[in-house]
């Protein structure tokens, strides 16, 4: 992997209000704390009163109120979009524009510590660089951390499987940094509001000063990273975030008008351009230096700090570990060989193929991705740099899209940070809270165990249950039916998912939920309904991916396949014990219609 040196600090959020693209609110009508506390009783302020009907979302397990409030009104929401309360991002600049004298101040002591979260990697990774690199300067050792935080995989619902993905990679970033003589120090913080003041016990314990970390978008993080600028500020520490997930950070990308982008394809084009006039922006980070001898010294302790293993209730059992991680090597190195074969086989290919899940078509890195295993820069860049024009647009269209795939993972992030309060259980458009879901558990669990009598969608769920991850095609197929053939509400497809996949990654997952279930940014139309036959048609023609993942109709023939009850092979899916059709399509689509058209226009 070659590493230009990036340009100083362009990454580093510096603590001017607004960095972000966002100003200070207009008007501020409400208190400074704009979360209700999750034990408030239901208020009668205006802004804090619950949507008519949050019951349901806590009912089914879609607002969990052990760490949440109850589900904002809509017009909580429309009040974030109207710059009336500040957006978590806004918090934060807040705080860093408001320690930065303080921050400044501070001097190197004894150490420097990058704080690693979903960022498991040494090369291109931001944060970790400058960390890295004021140790140097000073001449102290670097020392890496990792929380473990049990509570915030219950709260963000973290599948056991992408936990143990993590854990994996962990052991293998901590034999990497020894070679360095970096430690990394694992610890486990049982209560996630603790882990503030753990992080301050552990610097004063190893006489550090300055706290690296790269920003993670989602509200609880930011928030919590807001919080934490105030209390190192307090005590003399200093920390420092810098945006590194994605290509391009939140922010900047702006329409015409200077409104945040709604819609794919003019953020894309608006993407490109920015890289283009801005090339640091795939440049790729140092990776960090060895320590001096003296680390070993101090910190030896450090060294001998075992990975632990995953909380209790997120543990794979050994069956599932001896099935599950020999598909998934684990660690930056093997993010980096995947990518080259990637490169090297399929990307030319992947604009014909990437839509066909029987195939190898995709890239299966989003596992990376998700875990920071692979920086997504590194990634745009290696295919960027198979292209024979060398640019992000145009030459190979194969490696055009996949570059335009990669970007989507960077819209969706500029969304979440945009309107926050599609990570509080809110569809994008507000008034699509107001549609009457079903929350019928028969057709739930048909759905999540793969027997709703529709082939692909039950090869698909059964892909997901089988491997921890799915086709991206299949997750359009299996969104679209539980949210419109079932009507079922969209957020328990949502939580199922986080549940389950090992790329299990906030704002993508929310973000193909709004699109396939037609309530999130840049929608399909909710009166598209995806018919499942023709979709089966259509990107499994010859049934190959059904038949591997529903080996009771491995035996049919031809296009029964897709319908098997429909189309003449009734007695061996009977036979089989496969099902049949929980619905029946097109009444469905009826009902479907009728029901978004309802709530849309329900005026809540
Ligand atoms: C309902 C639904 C839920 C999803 N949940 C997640 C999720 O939790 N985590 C996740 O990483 N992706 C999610 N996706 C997006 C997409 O399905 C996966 O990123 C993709 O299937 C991963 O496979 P791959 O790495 O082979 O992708 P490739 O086709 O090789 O694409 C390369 C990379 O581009 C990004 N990407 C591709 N498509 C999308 C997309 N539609 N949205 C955002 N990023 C994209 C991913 O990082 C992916 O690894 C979801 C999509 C839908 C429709």
């Amino acid at each position: 992997m070659s590493t230009n040196k990036v340009k100083r600090k362009a990454h580093l959020v510096n603590g001017v209000n607004g960095a972000n693209g966002h100003a200070a609110p207009k008007k501020r009508q409400k208190t400074a704390d704009p979360s209700p506390s999750p034990d408030s009783t239901l208020s009668t302020d205006p802004l804090r009163v619950p949507h008519p009907f949050y019951k349901d979302s806590e009912e089914h397990g879609i607002v969990l109120r052990k760490y949440y409030p109850h589900e904002m009104s809509n017009d909580r929401a429309r009040a974030y979009n109207a710059d009336e309360l500040p957006r978590p991002i806004e918090l934060l600049n807040s705080a860093f524009a408001d320690t930065l004298q303080q921050r400044k101040r501070v001097k190197v002591r004894d150490a420097v510590v990058h704080w690693f979260k979903w960022d498991l990697r040494i090369h291109d990774n931001r944060a970790l660089s400058e960390a890295s690199e004021m140790a140097q300067k000073a001449g102290v050792p670097l020392i890496g951390l990792y929380i473990v935080s049990p509570q915030d995989f219950e709260a963000h619902l973290t599948a056991p499987i992408r936990i143990d993905f993590m854990l994996r990679s962990l052991q293998v970033l901590k034999e990497d940094l020894a070679k360095l003589d970096i430690p990394l120090w694992v610890e486990t913080v049982e209560k996630r509001r603790d882990v503030p003041g753990r992080i301050i016990e552990l610097m004063e314990e190893w006489r550090a000063s300055h706290l690296f970390a790269n920003l993670e978008y989602e509200v609880d993080e930011l928030r919590r990273e807001a919080k934490l600028a105030r209390m190192f500020a307090e005590r003399g520490l200093a920390l420092q975030v810098a945006h590194d997930t994605c290509v391009v950070p939140p922010g900047p990308l702006r329409s015409g008008t200077g409104r945040p982008y709604a819609v794919y394809s003019p953020w894309f084009r608006s993407w490109i351009r920015h890289i283009q006039e801005n090339l640091e922006l795939l440049e790729l980070s140092e990776p960090p230096k060895q320590n001096p001898p003296t680390a070993r010294k101090t910190y030896g302790k450090l060294f001998d700090c075992a990975i632990p293993p995953a909380p209790e209730s997120k543990r794979l059992s050994d069956e599932e570990k001896k099935r599950l991680q020999p598909l998934w090597p684990a660690g930056e190195q093997e993010a980096m060989k995947r990518l080259d074969k990637f490169c090297e086989e399929n990307i030319g290919q992947y604009a014909k193929n990437r839509n066909i899940p029987s195939t190898a078509g995709t890239s299966n890195l989003s596992v990376h991705f998700a875990c920071g295993t692979l920086s997504a820069r590194t990634a745009v860049r290696t295919a960027r740099d198979r292209n024979n024009t060398k640019r992000l647009d145009g030459g190979n269209e194969g490696i055009q899209t996949w570059i335009s795939e990669v970007a989507w993972r960077d819209f969706y992030k500029h969304v979440l940070v945009h309107w926050p309060y599609v990570c509080m259980n809110k569809p994008f458009k507000p008034e699509y809270s107001n549609i009457e879901w079903s929350y019928n558990q028969e057709n739930f669990t048909a759905w999540t165990s793969g027997r709703t009598g529709f082939p692909i969608v039950d090869a698909a769920m059964r892909q997901l249950s089988g491997m921890g991850w799915m086709h991206n095609r299949c997750r359009m197929i299996v969104a679209s039916f539980l949210a419109k053939d079932l009507l079922l509400d969209w957020r328990m497809g949502e939580r199922f998912f986080m549940e389950h996949l090992i790329d299990g990654d906030f704002a993508s997952n929310n973000g193909g939920w709004g699109f396939a279930a037609s309530v999130g940014v840049d929608p399909q139309p909710y009166f598209r309904i995806f018919n499942p036959l023709l979709q089966s048609e259509k990107f499994d023609p010859d049934g190959e991916y059904i038949r591997k993942w529903v080996p009771e109709l491995r035996n049919v023939k031809g296009k029964a396949i897709h319908d098997p009850y429909g189309r003449g092979a009734e007695v061996l899916a009977k036979k089989g014990g496969y099902p049949r059709q929980i619905v029946e399509h097109k009444g469905a689509r009826e009902r479907a219609l009728a029901a978004y058209k309802r709530g849309i226009e329900s005026g809540l």
